[in-house]
């Protein structure tokens, strides 16, 4: 199936809904509808609860005239004197704003154009707690702009269906965490966005639901919503940890048109976006604050979006704007910038404790005020209707006179000698330019992919490692996570397949390039330093693609990290709530001496060393349950290693000897806690690792007495394997101590 696009503006005379609107409305759905502007931006305050009432019934914000919004500084310590800040949007809503009122003014006008084959999408945008899901979803009573989206669209196509043949379908998924999940239908997990030439951004995988009522529309809803992600935190008791994604599909074709007809197709996106917030005022931990970091990182992709299309429009340029830097503006990119209307319903909070945010959230919605963007209407093309033959021939013709044109400049060029050689040489060039532009960016295009199934990869393992601590033993729990893992493992090992193949034909095609200038050297001067030119600009483009790209590639290098570190951070507070609570337990246990020791193993050749930092241990006796950390660490990750002449742990004791922890002077054992795991915990652990340990030979006074950097992010890890005693020995006899341990992978001590 084929698709064609033809703009065309809704005219606001042949818009039967207008008259249903304020007037107000009307002058912005015309501003729409002439290009003026693309995006309606509406804030919405709402209420102080009873809870921020009985604390402080100070309100920071005030709406006026229905279109601008004071925010007021709380008075403090050092601003004595209310400072006063004014934003002015399309729409403001007070408190007083009925669900009814900000559906008719921010989400009807919409209907009409989706109906009619165009796309538009609603979202709402706000700090966590600030109202988005009473708006986007509502409450029993009082139902939010999707529920009264879908009993209007219904209401419409019953009129409408005299003339054409209406088909609705509906999506529902979530963003969590960077990962797509279908709501309608949670069978299939991880959802891939694609962009297909045809049909534009979609979601492959992902189920749609053929409708015919609004009720069976709502009673779907209910079920996705079940299944959203929500936890509380210490902002909102029932918070929306993703970003949720409706999308009605409304496909028509008229009728009496026979099977010629042109079938439209209009996509309404409603979108109730996860809270922005900040992790200090939410006082999130561990697998929370990874939802807040993945949370705010695609916010501020979207506000980066928002942004570049600002400045784009602004510079009446167009210019690259970053919608692949998260899964929400991927997908929301025909939603921003393409073919869409777009309505950012900014809700806020008027309560003193919100007052960063939601200024923050105010300066964030001023700039979105002003992109423009095209408007296109959607057509499938299953055969022209006669009607439009006239349009294809006026455009052919206005082609073929072009061309025409294009052919008589050539004449006027005057002959010179070598031309023809020039011409053909010139041709090759440009073939071989269209290759290796396609293959540059099918090869970023492969390592985003892979960029993406790694981060996806550092969260499952998480989660993984998370349900592990929480179930320990419990092999069930974790395995559809484990296979989850496996799944994504494979998915990386085909893609370094395919990287691994663009990356050599790259290579091939550099080579390629390198042999033209050869080719010309036969050429008049005037021949080939055009071709030098042509050549040069190639590749000062390919240059600013692969610029372009490793900044793409760095963000999500940095991500990586960024989960990585959140990981061991998570891991380290763990370990260090366990230990407190042993300390708790066992007060005896303080008297006894526990330290750590970072060891840099080698592989045979004295090369690829990486340090580990093992748990020594004093006398027997006491027992711990420290949680374990996942095998993976060990084995996959290479740790930096500085160069240094004295042993890395001495120089870190030296450093730190004066700052000792005294968490880490503990005699703690992980000996029987470990052992359990071996002997009860999944197969896969059981097989690999088993733990040994060193008992302490080194002097009272070298001890390191600090806990593991948490960058240092081998040294964590209590499990080794079993080896032969052979090497256990060498090993001992290096490091100066009564039993050793080895790593899979590494054949010999040196
Ligand atoms: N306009 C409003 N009128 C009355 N109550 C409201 C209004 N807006 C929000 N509330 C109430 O405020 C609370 C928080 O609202 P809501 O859950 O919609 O916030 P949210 O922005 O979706 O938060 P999160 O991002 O954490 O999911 C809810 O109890 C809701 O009923």
């Amino acid at each position: 199936m084929k698709s064609s696009k033809s703009s065309r503006k809704i005219s606001k005379n042949s818009s039967p809904i207008l008259s249903d609107q304020e007037p107000e409305t009307i002058d912005l759905i015309s501003n729409m509808n002439q290009g003026v502007s693309n995006i309606l931006v509406a804030v919405r305050c709402r209420p102080l609860t009873k809870k921020e009432k009985e604390i402080d019934d100070f309100k920071t914000v005030q709406i006026i005239d229905g279109k601008l919004v004071f925010i007021t500084e709380p008075p403090g310590p050092i601003n004595k004197r209310l400072i006063e800040n004014k934003y002015a949007f399309d729409f403001a809503f007070d408190e007083t704003a009925s669900q009814q009122e900000v559906f008719n003014k921010t989400t009807m006008f919409l209907l009409e154009g989706v109906l009619n084959g165009y796309n538009a999408t609603v979202f709402a945008y706000g700090p966590t707690g600030a109202g988005k899901t009473y708006t986007m979803l509502g409450e029993v009573e009082k139902l939010g702009i999707m529920l009264m989206s879908f009993i209007e669209l219904f209401a419409r196509i019953e009129v409408l269906s005299k003339d054409r043949n209406y088909t609705v379908k509906i999506s529902y998924l979530e963003i969590y965490n960077e990962i797509v999940r279908d709501l309608i239908n949670p069978s299939s997990t991880c959802l891939d966005i694609r962009e297909d030439p045809d049909k534009g951004i979609m979601v492959s995988g992902l189920s749609e639901l053929i409708a015919s009522s609004p009720q069976e529309v709502i009673d779907n809803l209910r079920i996705g919503n079940k299944r959203r992600t929500c936890e509380p935190t210490e902002a909102n008791q029932t918070s929306s940890r993703s970003h949720a994604v409706l999308q009605i599909i409304i496909e028509y074709k008229e009728k009496n048109t026979g099977i010629e007809a042109e079938q439209f197709s209009g996509k309404l996106s409603l979108i109730d976006l996860a809270g922005s917030e900040r992790a200090a005022n939410t006082k999130n931990r561990g697998i929370r604050l990874i939802e807040g970091a993945n949370i705010n990182r695609s916010l501020l992709a979207l506000g980066n979006c928002i942004n570049a299309l600002y400045e784009a429009n602004l510079k009446g340029i167009k210019s690259y704007i970053p919608y692949r830097d998260s899964k929400l503006t991927r997908l929301l990119k025909d939603s921003l910038g393409g073919n869409c209307r777009t309505v950012m319903i900014v809700c806020i909070s008027p309560c003193t404790a919100f007052y960063d945010d939601t200024h923050n959230t105010l300066k964030y919605a001023n700039r979105a005020k002003n992109i423009k963007t095209s408007y296109e209407r959607n057509v499938v093309n299953v055969s022209y209707h006669i009607s439009k033959y006239k349009d294809i021939i006026n455009d052919l013709k206005r082609e073929v006179s072009e061309l025409k044109n294009v052919i008589k400049n050539k004449k006027k060029v005057p002959k010179i000698e070598g031309f023809h050689n020039a011409e053909s040489y010139n041709k090759d060039l440009e073939d071989h330019i269209i290759k290796e532009a396609k293959n540059r960016n099918m090869l970023f295009e492969a390592i985003s992919l892979w960029d993406e199934q790694q981060e996806l990869l550092l969260v499952k393992e998480f989660e993984l490692n998370e349900s592990y601590l929480k179930n320990g033993i419990e092999v069930s729990k974790s395995s559809s996570l484990l296979e989850k893992v496996k799944k994504i493992k494979r998915s990386i090992a085909e893609h370094e397949d395919r990287i691994s193949k663009l990356k050599s034909q790259a290579e091939k095609l550099e080579k390629d390039r390198n042999e033209f200038q050869i080719k010309w050297e036969n050429l008049p001067e005037n021949a080939s330093s055009l071709l030098q030119i042509m050549l040069q600009q190639h590749i000062i483009e390919l240059t600013e693609l692969e610029n372009e790209h490793l900044k793409i590639h760095e963000k999500s290098q940095l991500k990586q990290k960024d989960i990585y570190i959140e990981m061991l951070q998570n891991q380290l507070r763990d370990r260090i709530d366990s230990l407190e609570t042993q300390i708790a337990l066992k007060p005896e246990i303080k008297q006894e001496k526990f330290f750590h020791k970072n060891i840099e193993l080698k592989d045979h050749k004295g090369q690829n060393g990486k340090i580990f930092n093992f748990r020594l241990q004093g006398p027997k006796g006491s027992e711990s349950s420290l949680p374990p950390v996942s095998p993976r660490y060990l084995s996959t990750k290479k740790p930096q290693v500085r160069e240094s002449k004295i042993p890395r742990y001495k120089q870190k004791y030296a450093e730190d000897s004066s700052s000792a922890s005294s968490i880490i002077d503990f005699k703690l054992n992980h000996h029987n806690s470990t052992k359990n795991l071996i002997k009860n915990g999944p197969k896969l652990q059981r097989k690999k690792v088993k733990q040994l340990f060193v008992s302490n030979s080194e002097p009272e006074s070298t001890r390191p007495n600090v806990l593991p950097k948490i960058s240092d992010k081998f040294k964590v890890s209590p499990y080794v394997l079993k080896r032969d005693v052979s090497k256990k020995k060498s090993f001992q006899k290096l490091n100066n101590v009564k039993y050793g341990v080895m790593i899979r992978g590494i054949e010999k001590f040196t």
